[in-house]
């Protein structure tokens, strides 16, 4: 398996596989086209996003990746190995799946869905014990306190952790994931993206996941892929790119007017976009630190009615922001 020492991070990191997507298409039985002609790179530990509304075939290249559906046409590819060379279930073995709602085995604990891979691939009681008490402690979840438990008796966001767990625990090298924090509320959504983000910076696998959701793309997505009917892909970029120039009439109106605070949120405080600190005059002025982004800038400089903040790192003022440059930073074209 083609594994890059970069996205993998040492020898030691775990593992992860490019995905290539090449030419695929999906024409079900009933003669439904959802996918007619796509080719899409997802770099190794990358987290590519695929949006698009309702029926555009997400969720049928999904899966497609791990074969639950068969292509009709085209090659996919996981590093060098092409899918269809791979026996289905062992391909599994090696893909995690994460989809809304989980599918936990309800009769099951806790500790024995996350060891239902290791199970499988037939690794000792010790070894598996080991496995699922660091994956429970890496999503958040005391062993102790849930390993006993059974889904019914866990919260929404908990079983979420549960099923991400579950699709880590073989250290797959691709996780797909088809809708995963949608059926939570928005609250404890916003935790699990957060947490989400910080356990992928540690276990650093190729991710695809589907979401409706476009603040959730933008979050978590280090670039997007939007789709239309029947598959047809209308951008791969950037959260930034997408949000400054869509590429097209369909993605200008999917990512919406409010694109401009969106692009906010994923601008970065680019120190060389800094003016110079004022002088004792301003020592009053609000503060934001360098590695928020213009959206906590913008967010600052309203909520204090000046229109003019430092920018500090370790404390320390390194710039100031107007609040024209601010917008400018937020303007978008296309
Ligand atoms: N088993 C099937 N047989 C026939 N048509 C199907 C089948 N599964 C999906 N489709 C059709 O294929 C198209 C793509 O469906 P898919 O579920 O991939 O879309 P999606 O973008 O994931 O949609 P959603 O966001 O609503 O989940 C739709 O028109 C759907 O009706």
């Amino acid at each position: 398996m083609d594994v890059t020492p970069e996205a993998a991070g040492g020898a030691e990191s775990p593992r992860a596989a490019s995905i290539s997507l090449q030419a695929i298409q999906k024409r079900y039985p009933n003669g439904t086209e959802a996918v007619r002609d796509l080719t899409l790179e997802v770099r190794a530990g990358e987290l590519v996003v695929l949006i698009g509304p309702s029926g555009c075939g997400k969720s049928t290249v999904l899966r497609m990746v791990n074969r639950l559906i068969e292509p009709t046409a085209g090659r996919i590819l996981l590093g060098d190995e092409d899918v269809t060379d791979v026996d289905p279930v062992r391909l599994r073995r090696r893909i995690g799946y994460v989809i809304q709602n989980v599918g936990l085995f309800p009769h099951q604990t806790v500790r024995a869905n996350v060891a239902t891979v290791p199970g499988l691939l037939g690794w000792s009681r010790d070894q598996t014990r080991a496995r699922v008490d660091e994956l429970l402690d890496l999503v958040g979840l005391d062993p102790a306190q849930f390993g006993r438990r059974y889904p019914h008796e866990l919260s929404g966001g908990q079983r979420q952790r549960v099923g991400v767990a579950r699709a880590l625990a073989a250290d797959p090298v691709v996780l797909l994931m088809d809708e995963p924090f949608s059926a939570v509320d928005p609250i404890v959504r916003a935790r699990l993206q957060e947490e989400f983000l910080r356990l992928q910076a540690e276990v650093r696998k190729t991710i695809l996941l589907v979401t409706h959701d476009l603040d959730e793309a933008v979050r978590l997505g280090d670039r997007i892929a939007v789709l239309s009917q029947g598959g047809h892909l209308e951008q791969y970029d950037t959260p930034a790119a997408l949000l400054g120039a869509p590429a097209t009439p369909f993605v200008r109106e999917f990512v919406g007017a409010d694109r401009g605070i969106r692009r906010l949120a994923v601008t970065r405080l680019d120190r060389d976009a800094l003016e110079p600190v004022p002088g004792d005059a301003e020592a009053d002025l609000p503060t934001v630190p360098l590695d928020g982004s213009a959206y906590d800038a913008l967010a600052v400089l309203l909520t204090s009615g000046r229109d003019r903040l430092v920018v500090t790192d370790g404390g320390r003022p390194v710039g100031a922001l107007s609040r024209q440059r601010l917008l400018d930073l937020g303007r978008v074209t296309g």
